[in-house]
């Protein structure tokens, strides 16, 4: 075997060092990199050199190759070039390759690394990565030939290799022949078509890309996008825009992507952020693994959690005790809030609660006057004028107790945060901001996103799913002061959900009240186009749910990433101690990052928003009977998006007692 694969090496080789000797002579270091580059041509390598080399400009790759670990643009340096030179010639190589059609969708630029190699005498180089390029010494090439992560197909690499060759005159095929390699086209494999532009049969593969593709070993959502989501990674857009599609559509990847992009094109932090907790832990772990050249430069943090950090830094206080919170509340309700005109007119402690910080305050509403006027969006309950100045006092009330605490709620935060940006903007504002989950945010919040971020090109865009929402209110981005112009845009593939979850999840009457709120076209779950077929729901009725849902979870395939979802967090703990009783290993969800584990997680719809398991368990739980329309709607939009975490399989639970 070792003699067939040398004899192969050196013919290929000897091929390379002919084609070398046709054009400018290369330092012989240079030379001895590009003739190891054309040699991995038999491990499926293509190798491309700038035709002026040695004299390449600075700002341009040396050598482009594309191959089983993605495409690689390399600088063959004396010296570690400056960041600037190695972060253009990545972009100049990822413009030449943004969209190469492959069988998995399009090829994105986290296929694309930047490597600088120095000649072994400057010894080892300094490893590992600069932030923009990997450093390596000449004798240190098996370092980015060898071994990693496989993303590409054989065919997919000579396919980018190939369009590479023929989208520019710069680069030339070094040991192989743009025009002249045979199709390859084995059983179940997509050829190469053997037209000149080297651009696979696009057409006859739209058809067998979601049904094929999608389940094959490289559909990968870092390495292959759709087309209308790698459009919208690269869109430039002169203000705020926003994306929406149902759930499971990849909003969030394209907004990574984005990210990534905008990253490489620019100076400076960029945001991404959330109202909730746990999604910025998992999203940076996703990004991580999408552009880890960049993952510095992107700034991962809840709003709150910013804008905490924003006013210590401004020397103010931002302390929040959620004890005191609940304490401060109880104690106004059960003195003039349970006896009194609100409890008779709803008696939901909850209700009133939200009323407060979705509306009086997550508005920011400064005056009875104002109060009176605003919209309650979302909130039913028709509360008159005349009603409404008996909630400001139970407001007033609840004021007086956190300051006699000397507490501040969450939403006094995001208000102080606001002040202080209005008082003292940001020095330096980021140069992208992306809000996911955007439906849930307040007014207050999403008006200091929109502080933070600016209105300039590309600087803000906002992601969410009116029917995902889960918490009370809304409110009209013009409300906010952002005006999006027409840069909305709609996602409807849906990769994560096979068709049965979808179907089971269309069931559910979730009215979206956001996208109507806006103008833009309000596209549901039952627009949405799933690529994976099959996935199983079952529906389990009976009497002893504890000893089902134990035994369903024993009964899974494959029991790794399944979470129990649920309502409340009383329900949420009684699992965990149903399943740790059961012999389970429990992992809560508000702590989780997202790495994959083999314990069950376990956690309220809330916590789970954002997040998806292979198998979701939805035990029933006793829920207040209710008349009020939006309470109901909630509930189903709740129910939407528990069910929507589920990507293969699905069980619902409902108790039935004689
Ligand atoms: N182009 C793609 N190819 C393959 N998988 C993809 C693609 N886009 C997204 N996915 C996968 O689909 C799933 C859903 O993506 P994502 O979380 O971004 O959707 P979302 O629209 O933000 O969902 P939700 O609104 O429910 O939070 C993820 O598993 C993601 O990896």
């Amino acid at each position: 075997m070792t003699g067939t694969f040398n004899h192969r090496d050196e013919r290929l080789r000897r091929q390379a060092q002919q084609e070398l000797q046709a054009r400018p002579p290369l330092p012989t270091w240079q030379r001895r990199v590009v003739e190891r580059f054309a040699v991995e041509r038999g491990t499926g390598w293509y190798t491309l050199l700038n035709q002026f080399a040695p004299d390449t400009p600075p700002n341009r790759p040396d050598v482009v190759l594309s191959g089983p670990q993605g495409v690689l643009a390399v600088l063959l340096r004396e010296e570690e070039p400056a960041w600037e030179d190695s972060r253009a010639a990545f972009v100049w190589t990822a413009e030449l390759l943004a969209g190469v059609p492959t069988p998995h969708g399009m090829l994105t630029e986290a296929a694309l690394r930047t490597v600088v190699v120095v000649p072994a005498r400057t010894g080892r180089a300094r490893s590992g990565h600069s932030g923009e390029h990997l450093l390596i010494a000449e004798n240190e090439l098996d370092r980015v030939l060898v071994g990693g992560e496989r993303v590409l197909e054989a065919t997919d690499a000579l396919s980018v290799a190939r369009h590479l060759g023929n989208s520019t005159f710069d680069l030339t095929p070094i040991g192989w022949n743009a025009q002249h390699i045979p199709a390859q086209r084995g059983a179940g494999e997509t050829g190469v078509s053997g037209r000149s532009s080297g651009l696979f049969e696009v057409d006859q593969l739209r058809e067998e890309r979601f049904e094929r593709a999608v389940r094959g070993p490289f559909q990968d959502w870092r390495i292959f996008l759709d087309d209308s989501q790698l459009g919208l990674v690269r869109r430039q857009y002169s203000g705020p825009a926003r994306i929406t599609g149902p759930a499971g559509t990849g909003k969030t990847v394209l907004a990574l992507h984005r990210l990534a992009y905008l990253a490489r094109r620019s100076t400076g932090e960029l945001l991404y952020t959330t109202h909730l907790r746990n999604l910025p832990r998992i999203a940076e772990k996703q990004f991580r693994s999408l552009a880890g050249q960049v993952r510095d430069r992107v700034r991962f943090q809840h709003l709150h959690g910013w804008a905490r950090e924003f006013l210590v830094e401004r020397g103010r206080d931002a302390e929040v005790d959620e004890q005191q919170i609940e304490e401060a509340f109880r104690a106004v309700w059960e003195r003039t809030g349970a006896g009194g005109p609100l409890a008779t007119a709803r008696p939901s402690r909850a209700y009133w609660k939200d009323e407060i910080d979705r509306v009086i305050k997550g508005r920011g509403l400064g005056t009875l006057e104002a109060y009176r006027h605003a919209p309650r969006r979302g909130r039913g309950g028709n509360l008159t004028p005349g009603f409404r100045a008996h909630v400001w006092e139970f407001y007033c009330e609840y004021e007086r107790e956190l300051s006699e605490r000397g507490v501040y709620d969450h939403n006094d935060v995001l208000m102080r945060a606001l002040d202080e940006l209005g008082r003292k903007p940001l020095e330096r504002r980021f140069t992208a901001a992306v809000v996911d989950e955007v439906q849930d945010l307040t007014l207050i919040g999403l008006r200091l996103v929109h502080a933070i971020s600016g209105d300039a090109p590309n600087q803000l865009l906002l992601v969410g799913d009116g029917q995902q929402q889960v918490y009370a209110g809304g409110w009209r981005l013009s409300e906010a002061g952002i005006s999006l112009s027409g840069r909305g845009e709609v996602l409807r593939r849906n990769y994560r959900n096979r068709t049965t979850i979808v179907d089971e999840a269309c069931e559910f009457d979730a009215v979206n009240r956001f996208d109507d709120l806006d103008g833009g076209p309000a596209v549901t779950m039952r627009s949405a186009l799933p690529v994976l077929g099959g996935g199983r729901a079952v529906h389990w009725r009976g009497a002893d749910q504890e000893e089902a849902l134990v035994a369903a979870l024993r009964a899974l395939d494959d029991p790794s990433d399944a979470a129990v979802l649920t309502r409340t967090n009383n329900a949420a703990a009684r699992w965990e101690e149903v399943l740790r009783q059961a012999g389970f290993q429990v992992s809560p969800l508000d702590r989780w990052e997202g790495a994959p584990s083999a314990a069950v997680h376990v956690g309220t719809v809330h916590r789970a928003k954002g997040t998806e398991f292979r198998s979701v368990f939805l035990p029933d739980e006793p829920r207040p009977v209710t008349s009020y329309r939006e309470e109901a709607e909630a509930g189903q939009r709740q129910a939407l998006v528990a069910v929507t975490r589920a990507r293969d399989y699905v069980w619902i639970g409902k108790v039935e007692t004689r």
